[in-house]
């Protein structure tokens, strides 16, 4: 990794960035997936990181929330660089995470209430009866029935699932949550919902999203600005118009492909955003 003590660049000293990777270079044995990555999240934006399968989105992911050590370059998390803390400072940090994995990762044997009061009772200590309390306003937040609170992932929906997981991933009431392929397996209206859901809590709760996504739909709708990662690196980070125009032959086929033209579309349909 770079010499800890190395200057953090202008942007990483923005007030407004929440995350700021520099650099970043992560491999598997010869495979070099990152090869000087650098993104910045800034306060309250819903981010899009899109690319081509393989191009390492999701072990993007995972170097910022600590699940993969990077083989260099720095990731700074609200302010520290997560390469010079302990383990329990590094800890504190990820506290302020909320992650929703591809697949959901509910346990198949707690009921709703039980996997959102989870982290409240590991991570904040909270006593069973007031985390499952906090853990039903969760789920009524992410637009579940008071019923749902007692059943078993086994009997939910797929749209049911992924909003009880972002219950649980908003239950430690994070500054920055992580969303990998949230609308994957949804139908188009549950996942026209979601993405929805997504912007609602943004705007009344205020935390930063780093969304990884194929989904096209919902980049039009939720995300503030988008980021493409190719050839190793981030080509490209800016608004969706700005992407949109880049001179690059996976951009072009991916935004002005019949896919692409179809979801701005939508997106400009006045019924859709209402
Ligand atoms: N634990 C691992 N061990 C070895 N190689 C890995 C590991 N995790 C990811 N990779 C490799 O890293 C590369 C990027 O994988 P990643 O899952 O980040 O891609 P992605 O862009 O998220 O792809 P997709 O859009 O298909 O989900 C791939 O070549 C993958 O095989």
């Amino acid at each position: 990794m770079n010499d800890r003590s190395s200057p953090t660049s202008q942007k990483c000293q923005s007030k407004e960035a929440v995350i700021c990777v520099q650099g970043l270079v992560n491999r598997f044995g010869d495979n070099v997936v990152h090869e000087g990555v650098d993104l910045t999240l800034y306060r309250r934006e819903i981010l899009g990181v899109v690319g081509g399968s393989g191009t390492g989105k999701s072990v993007l992911l995972r170097s910022i929330v600590g699940l993969k050590h990077p083989n260099d370059g720095t990731v700074e998390v609200l302010g520290q660089r997560l390469n010079a803390l302990s383990g329990s400072q590094r800890s504190q940090i990820e506290r302020r995470f909320g992650v929703l994995f591809q697949r959901g990762a509910l346990f198949s044997s707690l009921n709703l209430q039980e996997n959102v009061a989870l982290p409240l009772i590991e991570h904040a200590g909270l006593p069973r009866e007031e985390a499952e309390y906090l853990a039903r306003i969760k789920l009524s937040l992410v637009g579940l029935a008071p019923q749902a609170a007692r059943q078993f992932p086994a009997s939910l929906s797929g749209g049911m699932i992924k909003r009880a997981a972002l219950a649980r991933a908003l239950a430690l009431d994070p500054d920055i949550l992580f969303l990998d392929e949230p609308t994957a397996g949804l139908d188009p209206i549950g996942a026209a919902a979601f993405d929805q859901l997504i912007v609602t809590l943004r705007d009344a709760l205020g935390f930063s999203v780093f969304l990884v996504t194929h989904d096209l739909d919902t980049l039009y709708a939720a995300c503030d600005r988008v980021a493409v990662l190719s050839q190793k690196r981030v080509l490209v980070a800016d608004t969706l118009e700005r992407v949109a125009e880049t001179d690059d032959e996976w951009v072009q086929d991916y935004f002005n492909g019949p896919r692409g033209r179809a979801a701005q579309r939508a997106a400009d349909t006045p019924s859709s955003k209402e």
